[in-house]
């Protein structure tokens, strides 16, 4: 049994604990990075990239389904399900094996193949018994799905994302509880691949939208395509080998109804893993769910009694904003931190960017309609339809909804929310406009090609330009723009 000495340890190799360590080293050799789990990361072995792929393989049914509009026949759309999993299985190892080629290429000796918890502040147990002393622990251990209590009556039948990456066919019926962002993507690729799904939501609430009109929208978009109960108050039971999922709407007696599925997939939501190592050993001020209070700028947990907390938290743990390029920002700022503490700078983060890839996809920008409506800025909203825009029209993808909010004073961009066609391309160049503080104005200065989806961007920020008083409004339709831009 070996103990350890160390200036950083790094709880978790995932994605930002590996951007944590990637920077630790920079400034000293003597660096720990535990992990008892999987390597491989969540992103590559169980989210990100295996869930898309298999929308890629829903994408491409569809696309052939969808070709009738432009008067070509693809003759009866089969799924092969064996090989649609294979494929998945397939290329998500290779991603998994080039982040382990990453860690193999990392100092071995820093390695350490074990769960740990807190001691206290500067002190770890390992799970052969052995100890870690460290000057600074950084704390990268992911988050877990939340799974509700009434979801265990279906058993062995009750699955988690990671499950779905490991079947080796499609089911026939899939239940998935949650229409947050794993709920919405796995729920439509599992249904354009041809399973039995019917989507269990909340409240009303669609993926991340908080603007009233888009989330409606959406709710009647993907209503209309597959079986989805936005707000349902839901019974489960077990029957043989089947869930049995029974459901009513108080606002809506129409929807109600009973039916059986292979499977409930639970997608509600995930949660930090910081219950599980020890926290409560340490000086750290703790929130009712035993989570610490975080400097998102520094990544460094505030300890009691005013001291000075040589504990750092970064990724999915930090609760903040779980997203793969979040995560990797978070790990360097913490890898950073760690090793030169005391000494601890603070780093600006980027402008929110997030993306669903449903089909339309779904996108919030910079401050979402609800964040800035919390705050109580005075914003303007400029939109734009998908419906009759010129691109999105050409190639039988006319669905969606853009708004975009300005600063009512200075005429900045603040933010956006779409649903509709390349949504993740719009949301980069809506997320770079608002990092470089872009007015509206200024943004319409900018080229726009024709014909192409981002026209229906310059339509919005025009809408705007006129709701903030800065310009005209646009002429219906812009004539001189091009056609149906
Ligand atoms: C289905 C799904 C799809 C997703 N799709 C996207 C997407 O398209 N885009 C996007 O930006 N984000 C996506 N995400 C989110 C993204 O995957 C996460 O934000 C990101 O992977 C978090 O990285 P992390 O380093 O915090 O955690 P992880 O990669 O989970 O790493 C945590 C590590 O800590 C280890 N660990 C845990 N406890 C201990 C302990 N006590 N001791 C030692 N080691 C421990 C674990 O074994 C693990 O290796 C998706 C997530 C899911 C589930
Ligand atoms: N494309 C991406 O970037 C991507 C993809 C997948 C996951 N992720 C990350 O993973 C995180 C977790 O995803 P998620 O979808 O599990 O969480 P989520 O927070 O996005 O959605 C959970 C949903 O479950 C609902 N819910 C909670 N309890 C419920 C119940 N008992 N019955 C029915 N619905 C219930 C909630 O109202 C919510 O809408 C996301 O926040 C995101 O950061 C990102």
């Amino acid at each position: 049994m070996t103990n350890y000495d160390v200036d950083v340890a790094i709880l978790g190799a995932g994605t930002a604990g590996m951007a944590a360590y990637r920077e630790a080293v920079k400034q000293t050799d003597r660096v720990a990075l535990i992990d008892g789990g999987p390597l491989g990361t969540t992103c590559a072995r169980v989210g990100c990239m295996p869930s898309k792929l298999l929308i890629a393989a829903a994408d491409a049914a569809q696309h052939a389904r969808d070709s009738g509009q432009f008067g070509i026949t693809a003759n009866g759309v089969t799924v092969d399900g064996v090989a649609v999993m294979e494929r998945v299985r397939r290329e998500r190892d290779r991603f998994v094996g080039f982040v382990n080629d990453a860690i193999e290429g990392f100092e071995q000796r820093h390695l350490i193949r074990k769960s740990a918890q807190f001691v206290d502040d500067h002190t770890l147990a390992l799970d052969d018994g052995s100890r870690l002393t460290a000057r600074t622990v950084i704390v990268a251990t992911g988050s877990r799905p939340v799974i509700p209590p009434p979801f265990q009556v279906a058993g062995e039948r009750l699955i988690i994302n990671d499950d779905v990456f490991d079947w080796q066919d499609l089911p026939d019926s899939v239940a998935v509880f949650g229409a947050g962002v794993i709920g919405l993507e796995l729920g439509q690729a599992l249904s354009r691949l041809g399973v039995r799904v019917h989507l269990f939501g909340r409240g009303n609430s669609v993926g991340p939208l908080s603007d009233p009109d888009l989330v409606a929208y959406a709710r009647n978009h993907f209503g209309r395509e597959f079986s989805a109960h936005f707000d349902a108050d839901t019974q489960i039971s077990r029957d043989g080998d089947q869930v049995v999922v029974s459901w009513s709407n108080r606002n809506d007696p129409n929807d109600a109804g009973e039916e059986r599925f292979d499977y409930l997939l639970a997608a509600t939501g995930r949660r930090p893993n910081l219950d599980r190592i020890g926290l409560e050993n340490t000086s750290l001020i703790l929130d009712e769910r035993g989570v610490p209070e975080i400097d998102p700028m520094s990544m460094r947990a505030k300890s009691s009694a005013g001291q000075v907390s040589p504990i750092f938290v970064a990724g999915d743990a930090s609760v903040e904003i779980p997203l793969l390029h979040e995560a990797a920002d978070e790990g360097r700022i913490a890898g950073e931190n760690a090793a030169r503490y005391p000494e601890v700078y603070r780093r600006a983060r980027r402008t929110r960017l997030g993306v669903v890839f449903s089909d339309p996809q779904i996108a919030v920008i910079g401050q979402g309609h609800k964040a800035l409506a919390d705050v109580g800025v005075e914003f303007g909203v400029g939109e734009v339809s998908f419906e009759d825009q010129g691109r999105a029209r050409v190639i039988g993808k006319n669905v969606g909804l853009l708004r975009v909010y300005g600063d009512r004073d200075t005429g900045l961009l603040l933010g956006a929310e779409i649903i509709g066609p390349a949504a993740e391309h719009l949301a980069h160049l809506l997320a770079w406009s608002i990092e470089s503080k872009l007015t509206v104005a200024e943004a319409l200065q900018r080229p726009f090609y024709h014909p192409v989806i981002e026209e229906g961007l310059r339509t919005a920020l025009r809408n705007l330009a006129a709701v903030l008083r800065f310009a005209p409004n646009p002429p219906l339709r812009c004539i001189d723009c091009g056609p149906g831009s």
